[in-house]
């Protein structure tokens, strides 16, 4: 019997109810009682909804109320010391206030504490609490949340696996918080709590345990290669009769397969949508004792399976192992696909005929379920219509005159190197600039995006319901701009933006305008905590019908004087947080992306906007994880927003952006990009990341590193700003630095705003000055 394994299920809620219930229990509006009964019927709901898809191993503890990684380090007890007064004695679920207060920080009752830093998991859009080490550091099994749920689904009846972020992968992922000690050394410590979690588990009844070890397909040592098998032997041993699964995804295993195949595990998930290429190697290695769960339906994406293709992949691993031994599964955690598709209605934004070729994490479970039943060989009439379905469903999307622009293909099949390079060189172009701007030395701006406040978000929920008129949609937006502009003037910023009032999210505004793109109602993705993304879909290929922003802009434009900058967001940031063909290279998307960019900062250029910045906050994330297939991706990538940004005039001034990023590695393509300035978030780190940007290579054009930190509504002091500006200042020449916040402040109240962004143009004169 080839059983069906699913390894985490969406927990934000068909319609957001985590997020709702989550904030509305920070706003105090409702009880810790009732934000638990929340989280506990979107469990039930969960399980219930996998036992109904015929899912034989469900997972347990995939559920979080802000983070799976921040749960753990609850789990194992590690709480940074500022936190640990919030620790109760009897701590053994749930402790809101100090699992939000690391997750958010805390302000109340004489305690004082900053949230604990977050970053991005592996090359996703879903954000993870970073875990923190001191040398000392002790372990302690302190929330028994994975025994909770797991006896929770048991009283409704259900059979669950319950689901942990492995040791080795657990430790991988945090970072020591003062030197003298690796980490990974602290294994030891660590292993005694998984021990005791596994023999609770035991005891409780677990018939299968997941231990997710994404480390296992990244470049790691042979020194943690050798702790794998070593740990691996002590867990096994405290698991006894409960059935130890290993997951690995996002990647192929390649040089760890030997590692992998070889620990004394019941079963091995593998992902096949990232690695296909790996299953006929890890056939030829795997031991009679060792189940393969086949990642081929895939986590990440939106597309409905290819069956043919699944199947034959399936029956290769049963000719070889037999059909007790091979499992079907999702490729990864369905964690970053949306809900369900059955709640997508409207053809106008999904047409039909996209929508069939679609698939959300409820349909994935279905697909998983049809693969197992026909691969058993064992096919009721209602399998083999689906599976003709499957079939019509991938034919029709093959030769759809949806898909397919020869314009846009001819086009993208030109770009010459000359599309992608300026003119002039940086030197000339910073003449022509300051010849037209005229700007002081440290010039100050903003990142785009001002406070989207509920006024704003209403405004637009009110036009989608039909509630407000366009016009009357419009009239609001118009003011909320002109005042954000008059604000600005006020606090004598020097460069203006618009504000971007007018979008819901600065991926998704371009997917709505761009060709070759569908969106959903309620495609709802956890990106951290309770913020929530909806990806658009590209389908086919992308063109720019119409101008997209030159209206805003130009119209922000006639109010001021000062220059104000478009604002874009770039074509691998616009690929990467888009919902991706799979039908084409993803290279090949994002040319085709950036020539609709280009289109519109050319249309901008023409309606006198001279300014344009491009944003590209996800182009750190879209980096390849294994190390020999980086160079590649950054020379594409680099290349395609050189497409976006070139054709202008020298006296055009092109400014990109990024946050959450490590630039230390990648800084020779940043620089490569060639945008007149470059701002970037950096005062978290105290500066720090600018060391790569004055390091033996010394980065040539412009500069704004961000003065203070915008996720928090901290207001920061002009002597704090100005100390940052002086060390920047330390080690990038003055003329090449600009005055800026971290990030868009899309997320922040006003009032903190007016005062952080005073106290920011005091420090940049104060500056000035010196
Ligand atoms: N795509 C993307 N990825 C990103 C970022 C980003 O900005 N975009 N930033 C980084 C951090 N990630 C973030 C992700 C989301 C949000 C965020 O603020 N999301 C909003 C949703 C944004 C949105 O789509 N808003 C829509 C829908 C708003 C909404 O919820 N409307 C209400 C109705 C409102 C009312 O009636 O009052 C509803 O539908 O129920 C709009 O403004 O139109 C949220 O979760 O609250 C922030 C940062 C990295 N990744
Ligand atoms: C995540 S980067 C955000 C850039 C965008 N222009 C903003 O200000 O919101
Ligand atoms: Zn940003």
């Amino acid at each position: 019997m080839l059983l069906t394994n699913n390894l985490g299920y969406p927990r934000v809620g068909a319609f957001r109810e985590l997020k709702k219930a989550n904030e509305a229990y920070w706003a105090k509006k409702i009880s810790a009682e009732e934000l638990l009964a929340v989280g506990q019927k979107i469990r039930e709901g969960n399980w219930k909804t996998q036992q109904e898809a015929g899912i034989d191993l469900i997972p347990s503890n995939d559920f979080s109320f802000y983070d799976q990684v921040l749960d753990l380090s609850l789990t194992v007890g590690n709480i940074p010391t500022q936190y640990q007064s919030l620790l109760k004695k009897d701590d053994k679920g749930y402790n809101l206030d100090l699992y939000y207060a690391m997750a958010r920080g805390f302000q109340q009752d004489g305690v004082d504490v900053t949230a604990l830093e977050m970053t991005k998991w592996f090359d996703t859009n879903y954000h993870y609490i970073v875990p923190e080490f001191v040398k000392d550091q002790t372990f302690t099994l302190t929330s028994e949340k994975s025994i909770n749920e797991y006896n929770e689904a048991k009283n409704l009846g259900i059979e669950t696996k319950p689901v942990l972020l492995g040791p080795i992968t657990y430790l991988l992922i945090g970072k020591e918080k003062e030197a003298g000690f690796n980490r990974i050394d602290l294994i030891d410590k660590l292993v005694p709590v998984y021990e005791a979690i596994l023999s609770k588990l035991a005891a409780a009844g677990a018939k299968y345990i997941q231990l997710d070890e994404p480390y296992l397909a990244l470049d790691i040592t042979a020194e943690t290669r050798a702790l794998y098998a070593r740990v691996y032997e002590k867990l096994a041993a405290a698991a006894k009769d409960v059935k130890l699964i290993v997951a690995t995804y996002f990647e192929a295993l390649k040089d760890n397969e030997e590692t992998a195949v070889n620990l004394p595990i019941h079963a091995l998930h593998i992902d096949l949508v990232r690695g296909p290429q790996q299953l006929d190697t890890l056939l030829a290695k795997v031991p009679a004792s060792l189940t393969l769960s086949l990642g081929v339906v895939e986590g990440r994406n939106i597309w409905k399976n290819d069956y043919e293709k699944s199947l034959q992949q399936i029956q290769k691993a049963v000719d070889t192992l037999g059909k007790d031994r091979v499992w079907v599964a999702p490729s990864s955690s369905l964690l970053h696909v949306p809900f369900d598709l059955e709640n997508e209605d409207n053809e106008e934004s999904l047409p039909k005929a996209v929508k069939n070729w679609l698939a959300f994490a409820k349909q994935k479970l279905a697909e998983v379920k049809d693969l197992a039943i026909l691969a058993e060989g064992d096919v009721s009439t209602l399998t083999a219509e689906r599976f003709e379905a499957n079939k019509a469903a991938a034919e029709d999307r093959r030769t759809s005159t949806l898909i397919h622009k020869p314009e846009v293909k001819d086009r993208t099949a030109n770009i010459t190197d000359d599309d992608a390079t300026r003119t002039s060189p940086f030197a000339a172009r910073k003449d022509a600039q300051q010849t037209l701007f005229n700007l002081p030395a440290f010039p100050t701006t903003t990142i785009g995006s001002f406070p989207q406040t509920k006024d704003v978000r209403k405004w637009r929920a009110d036009l989608k319901k039909g509630l407000i008129t366009q016009a009357q949609y419009d009239k609001e937006i118009a003011e909320e701009t002109e005042r954000t502009i008059r604000l600005q003037e006020q606090l004598d910023i020097d460069v203006l933006v618009h504000g971007e009032f007018e979008r819901n999210d600065m991926v998704e505004y371009f997917g709505e305008q761009l060709a070759g793109y569908a969106f959903t109602k309620n495609g709802w993705v956890q990106s951290y905590g309770s913020r929530c993304v909806k990806p658009p879909v590209i389908y086919g290929d992308v063109y720019r019908p119409a101008d997209m922003t030159v209206r805003w802009s130009s119209f922000a434009q006639t109010l001021t004087n000062r220059p104000v900058k478009g604002m874009l967001t770039g074509p691998v940031t616009i690929l990467q947080w888009s919902f991706v063909r799979n039908d084409q290279p993803r290279e090949t998307t994002t040319y085709q992306i950036a020539l609709a960019i280009l289109d519109e900062v050319q249309a901008l250029e023409k309606a006198g906007i001279k300014i344009i910045q491009i944003d590209e906050p996800a182009i750190r994330e879209g980096l390849p994880l294994r190390k020999s297939d980086q160079q590649a991706y950054l020379d594409w990538a680099v290349r395609a927003f050189r497409v976006s940004s070139s054709n202008v005039a020298d006296d055009t001034q092109i400014h990109t952006h990024m946050c959450y990023s490590e630039f230390n590695d990648i800084i020779e393509d940043i620089a490569a990009m060639d945008a007149d300035v470059i701002t970037i978030e950096t005062s978290r780190s105290q500066m720090e990341l600018l060391d790569a940007f004055a390091a033996d290579f010394k980065y040539p054009n412009d500069i704004g590193p961000g003065v203070y930190d915008i996720h928090s509504p901290r207001v920061p002091s002009t002597e704090e700003m100005v100390e940052l500006l002086r060390k920047a200042k330390a080690v990038v020449p003055a003329e090449q630095l600009w005055v800026n916040p971290d990030c868009g402040l899309k997320t922040r109240a006003w009032p903190e705003t007016k005062a952080a962004l005073e106290s920011m143009v005091e420090a940049a004169k104060i500056l000035r000055a010196e």
